[in-house]
């Protein structure tokens, strides 16, 4: 048996109850054999086994009072993954899914997304299962701050910096700040996303979706000698990472014409009007069938996953994990599309991967392509710590910088270890090499 098919039975022996961890775990170690070939010294300093086992996960319990005055108790977690290469960075999630299979497969993404970004953040994620969908923003501060309460013994500008993600965005992340600096009585950038009025970065709003398009234009210049110009475009999801990935296909001349929420979706072959989107959801926090009011000639389907029956050139599942199977990869693929860039976390499962890759499809995945996101909260971490902000302009073109440096490093280190075009592979190994050999330069006690 080699090092990584022991180590990965181990991951499933020791949490059986953790499926979406053993997949993104086997999903990396797929790639992985060639490094420990050329490797036998991390084999020998256990980096493997030591990359799979957080160094630390905290859960705590979240009692908040709701507007009947009734005691409500939520879940709280923070998995803080790997600190090989800086202090651990990565998102918070709120959603009723949230346990801690769906945490750690987070986590485990984040060490090698952020290692891709070639900024110093380590690897971190946390959540709750607390659900702010129906709750009223009274709720939703007073669950922030209990949660906050405990979650600010754990982190720091130096420690851990969480950010957003499903269901945390500037509310939440602004009533985090506001508790966390009461209770520690100082200003520091200990969140990013944070509010422009109170050192937010330009851009960061924007930076997932923006960066998807941005991965996606050069490896279809690249790969394919094709771009986003005059292309028909799908993005599932209707949060911030959809929006401003459909925005930015837009402004590279490609037509969005379908999107999604978790209850069905909307196809508009005009093209989906994004202020009309915007409006319904990031201000009403309302279902994307109110698209129809004021769009009554697009049409509304319910069921989420059927988006990708949807004929198009360009696919961007940008809602939630595994949210494209292997069927909706055949019927993508037999509707002519040659792309598909993931700007959700892990959206396309193991054999829709594997289809794509098999078709020749350019295949953007998410620890590559969606690192725009917390590339840009890596630069927020820098202008925090110079007391200082950069121009919309200065953090966009950082960020294009950033994501065209990600793909010519996946694309050369797939090429380099025999996966030409193959960005999975690229991307799994460029992420790992660098934390790998960290962790061994560091010692085994670390
Ligand atoms: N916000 C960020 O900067 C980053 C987010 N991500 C990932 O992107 C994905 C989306 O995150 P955000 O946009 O931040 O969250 P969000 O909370 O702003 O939006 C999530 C959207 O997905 C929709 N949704 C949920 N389940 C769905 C389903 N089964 N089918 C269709 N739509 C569904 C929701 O209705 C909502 O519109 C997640 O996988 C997240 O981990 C990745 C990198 C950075
Ligand atoms: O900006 C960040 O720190 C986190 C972004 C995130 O959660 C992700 O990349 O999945």
């Amino acid at each position: 048996m080699s090092i990584l098919s022991e180590v990965l039975s181990n991951v499933k022996k020791r949490d059986p109850y953790e499926p979406e961890f053993h997949q993104a775990v086997e999903e990396v170690f797929e790639s992985l054999e060639p490094v420990a070939k050329m490797h036998p010294e991390w084999v020998e300093a256990g980096v493997f086994q030591r990359i799979v086992e957080p160094e630390r996960q905290i859960f705590f319990r979240v009692p908040w009072i709701d507007d009947n005055g009734k005691v409500q108790v939520n879940r709280g977690m923070r998995v803080q993954f790997n600190s090989a290469i800086g202090p651990y960075k990565g998102g918070l999630r709120f959603h009723p899914s949230v346990y801690p299979g769906i945490i750690k497969f987070l986590g485990f993404e984040q060490i090698f997304k952020n290692s891709l970004t070639g900024l110093p953040m380590g690897g971190g994620k946390g959540g709750s299962d607390f659900d702010p969908k129906g709750k009223s923003d009274r709720e939703v501060m007073r669950f922030c701050q209990s949660f906050m309460l405990e979650l600010s013994r754990h982190i720091g500008a130096d420690t851990d910096v969480p950010a957003g993600d499903i269901g945390v965005g500037k509310r939440e992340i602004g009533y985090m700040f506001g508790m966390y600096k009461k209770i520690k009585n100082e200003f520091t950038g200990v969140l990013t996303g944070k509010g422009l009025n109170y050192g937010g970065s330009l851009v960061r709003t924007q930076a997932t979706g923006y960066g998807v398009c941005y991965f996606m234009e050069e490896a279809l210049n690249n790969i394919k000698n094709k771009s986003f110009n005059d292309s028909i475009v799908v993005v599932s999801g209707s949060g911030n990472v959809a929006i401003y990935a459909a925005e930015k296909a837009s402004q590279l001349g490609g037509k969005v014409v379908a999107m999604s929420d978790s209850k069905g979706y909307i196809y508009d072959s005009q093209g989906i009007n994004l202020e009309t989107m915007k409006k319904i959801k990031e201000v009403g926090r309302k279902r994307i069938n109110e698209y129809l009011k004021y769009h009554p000639e697009a049409v509304y389907t319910e069921g989420s996953s059927n988006i990708w029956s949807v004929k198009c050139d360009i696919a961007l599942p940008c809602a939630t994990q595994n949210e494209l199977d292997e069927n909706a990869a055949k019927t993508l693929i037999e509707n002519g599309c040659f792309a598909v860039g993931e700007g959700a976390n892990m959206p396309c499962t193991p054999e829709a991967v594997h289809l794509f890759i098999k078709k020749n499809l350019v295949f953007a995945p998410g620890k590559a392509s969606n690192a725009g996101g917390v590339a840009t909260s890596g630069l927020e971490m820098s202008q925090n710590s110079m007391r200082y902000s950069w121009t919309f302009e200065e953090v966009d073109s950082k960020l294009k910088e950033i994501m065209k440096d990600i793909f010519k490093n996946t694309h050369e280190t797939a090429k380099k270890y025999g996966f030409e075009n193959n960005l999975v592979a690229g991307a799994n190994i460029a992420g790992f090499v660098k934390v790998a050999s960290a962790m061994y330069d560091q010692g085994i006690a670390y």
